[in-house]
């Protein structure tokens, strides 16, 4: 029986680093199961370095990383194979493989892990994948250059739904979609959360998806996490960072959609604008 407070990923003293420049210096993490764990930061603070190294694809100057306690440094693919297959991974933009179609691109991680797996069975599957992912069941032939912004990320989605992952990286999901887009794609992150019982590494710079979605919050600065919990426990760290973020005029602003929200729930108060617009475009 899995425990909700059972660690899922598990950082440590981690140190990364490019030539002269340390982006990571002693920095920790730990994702419990079945948490969206939202991951903020000023530009450059190593969001991705950090999401790369964990998923092996950067090979850190130090530390430890546990993923479902295995050990993933120095680990050779052979090794890492079961432990991959156990993730799914969303790039930024949704890195789909241009010259395949959606449900070509969907069968990638089916064809590398299960290569003998019987290709009416793949077809099936993907074609699973993009419905579950909120795309058209005809989105499945098209290709990434015939989908909008949108569908991109929800085909990109269902390519890191394939193998049925306990474990979902998203990096950047909402970046680029209209307020409406972005709030759909939230939802779809967290009725999978709920419905899968997904464990989900969340990288944003989104403030409505912090406030809608996200279970606990860590804060990358001065290259480490400085914090991580929720919104109130974050704000009483009395980081000045955390501070500009969440309690600028785009922070504010996100705060009252929620409470309005909130309200309109409770049949408390009228309708006012979506402040959705003018939280997103943040990323730097
Ligand atoms: N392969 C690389 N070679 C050299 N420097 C790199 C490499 N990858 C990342 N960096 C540097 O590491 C730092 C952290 O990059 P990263 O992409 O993780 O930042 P981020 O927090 O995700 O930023 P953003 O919010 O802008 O996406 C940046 O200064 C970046 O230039």
């Amino acid at each position: 029986m899995p425990q909700q407070d059972e660690s899922i990923i598990s950082v440590k003293g981690l140190k990364n680093g490019f030539g002269e420049q340390l982006v990571h210096d002693g920095l920790d993490l730990e994702v419990r199961r079945g948490e969206i764990m939202g991951v903020v930061g000023g530009s450059g603070t190593g969001k991705s370095v950090l999401m790369r190294s964990i998923i092996g694809l950067q090979t850190p100057l130090a530390g430890d990383i546990r993923v479902f306690d295995e050990e993933m440094i120095d680990r050779g693919d052979t090794e890492a194979i079961d432990v991959r297959k156990r993730w799914g991974v969303l790039f930024q933009g949704g890195a789909l493989f241009s010259t395949l179609t959606v449900a070509e691109n969907v069968q990638v991680p089916l064809r590398e892990f299960y290569p003998d797996l019987d290709p009416a069975l793949r077809d099936e599957i993907a074609a699973y994948k993009v419905v579950m992912s909120g795309l058209p069941a005809d989105a499945g032939p098209k290709f990434p250059s015939e989908l909008s912004g949108g569908m991109k990320k929800r085909a990109g989605l269902a390519r890191a739904l394939a193998m049925d992952p306990e474990l979902l990286f998203l990096d950047e999901p909402t970046a680029g979609l209209d307020p409406i887009g972005a709030a759909a794609f939230d939802e779809l992150t967290k009725s999978l959360q709920k419905t899968l019982g997904l464990t989900v590494f969340l990288i944003t710079h989104d403030l409505d998806t912090l406030y809608a979605i996200c279970d606990r919050i860590a804060v990358l600065a001065d290259k480490k996490v400085i914090g991580v919990g929720t919104i109130p426990e974050l704000l009483a760290l009395d980081h000045p960072w955390i501070q500009e973020y969440f309690n600028g005029p785009r922070g504010r602003a996100a705060t009252a959609s929620v409470e309005r929200a909130a309200d309109l729930r409770e049949g408390t108060t009228d309708t006012g604008p979506d402040t959705r617009q003018s939280t997103i475009g943040t990323e730097g």
